[in-house]
């Protein structure tokens, strides 16, 4: 952990206050809630979850990138749904056995179905799809369910 995340963890008074203006939020009193993080820790927290999330992202896109060659070689479809329906299912099991519960399984799962676009996309031949171009053409649309439990 740098210099700058630790102080973080041990605010000044002066920080506080700079934090109060900044965020227009009440007292330092008023504004913890049980475990004394304010938005600034909560979003220093953030910061480091992203940073988890974007390198294992990367990985998983360089395995697709691997299973997509194969398929190419075999001649196979890169959309497989009932793989994909796996890969929802776990993601969903996930979620439900964490404590407290935090995303529902449709949340969780609309999330998912974005990476996957994003992973097909990435499989699709190279004149369509290449490293470092504007993705945000999918093979399958991307249609948010209701968000319901
Ligand atoms: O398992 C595969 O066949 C993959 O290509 C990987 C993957 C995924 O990202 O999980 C991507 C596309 C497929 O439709 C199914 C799953």
């Amino acid at each position: 952990m740098n210099t700058a995340r630790n102080f973080y963890h041990r605010p000044t008074e002066t920080t506080f206050a700079r934090r109060r203006a900044r965020h227009h939020i009440g007292s330092r009193e008023g504004s913890e809630a049980g475990d004394g993080m304010e938005i600034a820790d909560w979003r220093n927290k953030i910061d480091e979850l992203d940073e988890q999330i974007v390198a294992l992202l990367c990985e998983r896109a360089a395995a697709a990138i691997e299973i997509g060659k194969l398929k190419a070689q075999a001649a196979s479809p890169v959309y497989e749904p009932k793989r994909e329906q796996v890969v929802y299912d776990r993601a969903r099991a996930k979620a439900a056995s964490r404590q407290p519960e935090s995303l529902s399984g449709t949340q969780i799962q609309d999330i998912y179905e974005r990476i996957m676009d994003v992973m097909r996309s990435l499989q699709k031949p190279a004149d369509t799809a290449q490293a470092g171009e504007d993705k945000r053409h999918p093979q399958q649309p991307y249609i948010p369910r209701q968000n319901q439990r």
